[in-house]
């Protein structure tokens, strides 16, 4: 008998609110990143590019992304997956409503159960978030608040006088607008940062988790944290800054998650 291929060729994605990503999945592997980009035009013209037979996706943004990808597949003769938040994979879920958290924060709980620990997990995207996640796979809740950008557009938008520049100021102080709204947002998305680690250590150890939680950072603002022009010799400064070396940064969380969703899912195919 001729057998079909073994092994078929499958991609990653993600669509995030700004930028979606792609990466290819190997059985038992960090998945290997291959590219970023803006906009679902720019994505097709990827897949172009690549060779696979099914693509595991997972999608934030609208529905509308989902439904043009699901013709693509279609038409091309690729298999396609999704993941959306769900019951089940070894998680307890807190929201009363589990479907509305967003699928790439639950991704990132299913990694957390994967590897058996518990987490407090920073993703620094288009929205900055938290969720804590307790070595069970108790999901103890988590932050939104805006990142980085969408902190800066919504002053903008919501003003008459107010601008903003791509340009990283070398002042502690803004003198000038653009200055100060970088440097203000910027002082936001750290003030996330320091309180969620302080919070989520509380709230984990209020459940009785007895392990030290791996902290991880991912996102495409995390290079806005930390602040380079305070004194390394200030307390407090020193203090977040050793806390933000001690930890581990792992820029695509969110496709290592949805790898694990589709190790599980095939698995559960396969009986
Ligand atoms: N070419 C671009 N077009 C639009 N926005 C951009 C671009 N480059 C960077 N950004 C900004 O960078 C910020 C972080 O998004 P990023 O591209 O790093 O993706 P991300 O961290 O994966 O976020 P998400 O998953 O929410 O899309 C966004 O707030 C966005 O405004
Ligand atoms: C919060 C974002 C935008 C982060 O990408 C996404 O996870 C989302 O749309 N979530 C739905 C709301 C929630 O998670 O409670
Ligand atoms: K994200």
């Amino acid at each position: 008998m001729l057998e079909g291929k073994l092994v078929s060729a499958t991609l990653l994605l993600e669509i995030g609110n700004t930028a979606w990503k792609l990466a290819r999945y190997h059985q038992y592997q960090t998945p290997e990143f291959l590219s970023k980009g803006y906009g679902i035009d720019d994505l097709f013209n990827e897949f172009e590019k690549l060779e696979f037979d099914e693509l595991a996706m997972a999608n934030v943004g609208p529905e509308e992304h989902f439904e043009r990808i699901k013709l693509y597949a279609e038409t091309a003769n690729k298999v396609l997956f999704e993941a959306r938040t769900s019951s089940g994979f070894g998680i307890q879920h807190c929201y009363s409503r589990e479907a509305s958290l967003g699928v790439d924060r639950w991704l990132t709980l299913l990694l957390a159960k994967s590897e058996q620990t518990a987490a407090i997990i920073i993703d620094a995207g288009t929205a900055i978030t938290l969720d804590v996640i307790d070595e069970k796979g108790q999901h103890l809740g988590g932050w939104i608040a805006p990142g980085m950008h969408l902190m800066q557009e919504a002053l903008v938008r919501k003003s008459t006088r107010l601008r903003v520049s791509d340009e990283t100021p070398t002042e502690l102080l803004g003198s000038s607008t653009e200055n100060a709204i970088h440097l203000g947002c910027k002082a936001s998305l750290n003030g996330f940062v320091e309180q969620a680690l302080v919070a989520a250590q509380v709230r984990l150890t209020q459940a009785g988790e007895a392990n030290t939680p791996k902290v991880w950072l991912t996102g495409g603002d995390v290079p806005y944290l930390g602040n380079p022009l305070l004194p390394d010799d200030n307390d407090t400064n020193s203090a977040f800054l050793e806390r933000l070396k001690s930890i581990e940064q792992r820029p695509n969380l969110v496709l290592e998650g949805l790898a694990v969703w589709y190790q599980q899912v095939n698995k559960i195919k396969a009986g």
